[in-house]
């Protein structure tokens, strides 16, 4: 057991420009962390993700879901889904991330990688359902796995892990100007969830 662990300064923006990025580390002891992950797993309407993409529709192998407290639809991917009730593990995990960022969510998306086969490449989340500039914050249960900044003109890059249980805050101009993603890797055998607790603009 380390005696000392330190824990990440989440004051600490780990962009040099143009945008924020705030990383909490765990936000669960490993017994919690197993629990919400379990629960999630069993008690989520995980579906394949269908996106389209240079103008094929495709079969994703991630599983995905979209939360909220309204039924809002929500397009990605060039497709549309509609928002489903809270479940409790939801609500509980949102209350945890509005206490701990001091920012407010009302969906959230939902994804699961079944192993390091599955990832996401180069995005931004900036669809225009979003508040402009609204943070996404971003928790992670299970494996793993690597997470990556690329800055859209510069091309600057900045490398982070995200550990089982640990929260992630992309806020400001972070999707104006950077892209992320999530690298696939054969070294990683073992699922992961994500959860990426956003605002959706209401007009
Ligand atoms: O799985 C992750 O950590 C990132 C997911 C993501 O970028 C997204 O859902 O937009
Ligand atoms: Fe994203």
């Amino acid at each position: 057991m380390k005696l000392f662990e330190l824990e990440p300064d989440s004051n600490i923006n780990l962009l040099p420009k143009d945008g924020t990025v705030n990383y909490y580390g765990s936000l669960f002891d490993s017994q919690e962390a197993h629990l919400f992950y379990s629960k999630l797993l069993e008690n989520i309407a995980w579906k394949n993700d269908e996106a389209i993409i240079f103008g094929k529709k495709i079969i994703t192998k991630r599983k995905v879901a979209w939360y909220g407290d309204k039924p809002y639809s929500y397009t990605y991917s060039k497709t549309t889904k509609s928002a489903l009730p809270w479940t409790t593990e939801l609500q509980i995990l949102k209350q945890r991330t509005e206490d701990k960022t001091g920012e407010l969510f009302n969906s959230c998306l939902l994804n699961l990688y079944h192993d390091g086969s599955e990832g996401m490449s180069w995005h931004s989340d900036a669809e225009k359902d979003l508040k402009k500039n609204g943070a996404i914050a971003s928790i992670s249960l299970g494996a793993e796995r690597r997470f990556l900044f690329k800055h859209k003109r510069t091309n600057e890059k900045v490398e982070l892990s995200l550990e089982n249980g640990s929260l992630l805050v992309m806020k400001g101009e972070t999707q104006e100007n950077w892209l992320h993603r999530l690298p696939t890797t054969k070294k990683i055998l073992t699922p992961r969830i994500n959860l990426t607790f956003r605002m959706i603009k209401e007009d």
